[in-house]
């Protein structure tokens, strides 16, 4: 190799382990990444980098399992600010008398922009480099999430009554239009629609949300089949289960994210199975309001993708997605009655590649390949706790909690340095979410 083969490049990550996710299964040794711009360039032993790249800046990561960024696949950001404000509550009555009277008294756009970079500088700490929100305000979670360069698809919510960002169906899909056509084609942004649960939306904007889904593009997140109750009150007012109904308008399709999915029957795997839509897994959530429990091998079995969510630190309580893959992985395991259900390159799978699958950007996002985007992650195992390391996928899943995050890029730029966040404030956060803590708790 001569010296005019030798390519230029932005940084190289050498990596004691890493996981690229694609091919599956896989654990390389001594290898090293090179990121030139916001892209891959390669991912090969050092001595191919040595003899192919001259780069800017190279990271040693001696102790350290290098991975592709986690993608949380469902969450409420600025619901991070009610953490532990109502605990060991179900579902209904959690939203009903608690909840839902905390977001009508407090949401506004400084309570959604403080909440927001809160959960930000939680999952940036602990591994994930892409969220998936639904809430309130979402040109204003669209604008934080840019703004700290963090990778997110902004659902704008739809339901059938008022809330603090919409008087009703009318003015949320009005509203939701323009926000599409104001951040589609954003390089950090995905906007999307956000009907909130079948037993809040009814049939005429359902069918409007899909149209404009139709128009757009824009993925559909919505929460189904959460509960029991949701399943048999729907199966008495009319008769059908909501996967049922929402297969009828038009809702279920492979743009389609269908979250929690914790009561499934035949017909219901039958419908996400012909539709090709996506199940997003959320079982702290789950657990924690007794909700039930989505029996994920099944599911893939079906051939249906599965992919991971935290849902909001209000009903989980934390947004570290390593320590929900641990939870996922222990569960998958009861649920399916078999010790080797969901094993640890499969789950870590459902935190990268299954993710980008459902955000429909498999193409640049999930793995670590050349050409993708550069959104990487690295684990540190030197702690006494993760000794000794014989297998570091294993380490992710059973030993690990995302505090042992030491460094993570995205788009190529470096958002975690030896554990501390490079481009949020923490000082200047903690003082805001310290006047809105006081100003929940006096209420
Ligand atoms: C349409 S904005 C989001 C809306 O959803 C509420 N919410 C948060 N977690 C859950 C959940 O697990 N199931 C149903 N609804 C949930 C949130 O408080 C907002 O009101
Ligand atoms: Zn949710």
């Amino acid at each position: 190799m001569t010296a005019d083969t030798i390519t230029a490049a932005d940084i190289r990550i050498n990596a004691r382990w890493l996981v690229p996710v694609e091919p599956a299964n896989t654990v390389l040794h001594n290898q090293a990444v090179i990121i030139q711009g916001d892209r891959i360039a390669a991912v090969v032993s050092r001595e191919e980098a040595d003899a192919r790249f001259r780069v800017r800046e190279t990271i040693d990561l001696d102790h350290h399992v290098v991975l592709p960024g986690l993608i949380n696949m469902h969450g409420h950001a600025a619901m991070s600010l009610f953490r532990g404000m109502a605990d060991d509550l179900p579902l209904m009555t959690w939203l009903n008398d608690h909840i839902w009277p905390a977001e009508g008294a407090f949401i506004n756009e400084a309570f959604i922009a403080d909440g927001t970079q809160l959960a930000m500088a939680e999952m940036l700490r602990t591994g994930t480099t892409t969220f998936a929100d639904m809430y309130f305000f979402p040109e204003i979670v669209a604008q934080m999430a840019h703004d700290a360069g963090m990778r997110a698809q902004v659902c704008f919510p739809l339901l059938d009554f008022p809330t603090p960002w919409g008087s009703g169906p009318d003015e949320y899909l009005d509203k939701g239009a323009a926000f599409i056509r104001d951040w589609q084609g954003d390089d950090y942004i995905m906007p999307a629609i956000g009907p909130h649960a079948p037993y809040t939306v009814s049939d005429d904007p359902m069918v409007r949300a899909v149209a404009l889904s139709a128009d757009t593009g824009a993925p559909i997140q919505i929460h189904l089949h959460e509960t029991e109750f949701e399943v048999t009150e729907a199966l008495e007012k009319s008769g059908r289960r909501p996967t049922a109904r929402l297969a009828e308008l038009g809702v279920l399709g492979t743009r389609t994210q269908c979250v929690h999915m914790t009561q499934i029957d035949e017909s219901d795997i039958a419908l996400l199975q012909q539709s090709g839509a996506h199940v997003i897994h959320c079982p702290e959530s789950n657990l924690k309001l007794a909700s039930g429990l989505c029996p994920v091998q099944k599911l893939e079995e079906a051939g249906i993708n599965v992919a991971i969510g935290t849902d909001g630190a209000a009903s989980n309580n934390d947004l570290d997605l390593f320590g929900e893959l641990r939870t996922a992985a222990m569960v998958a395991k009861v649920v399916a009655g078999d010790a080797a259900a969901l094993p640890a390159h499969q789950a870590i799978a459902m935190a990268t590649i299954q993710g980008a699958r459902a955000l429909g950007r498999e193409h640049d996002l999930g793995s670590l390949k050349a050409g993708k985007l550069a959104d990487i992650i690295a684990v540190d195992l030197s702690d006494p706790f993760l000794q000794p390391v014989y297998d570091p996928a294993s380490h992710l899943v059973y030993s690990n909690h995302g505090r042992q995050v030491s460094h993570s890029w995205i788009n190529g730029i470096p958002q975690v340095q030896e554990g501390r966040l490079t481009r949020i404030d923490v000082p200047d956060l903690m003082l805001r979410v310290q006047s809105w803590s006081d100003r929940i708790r006096k209420q």
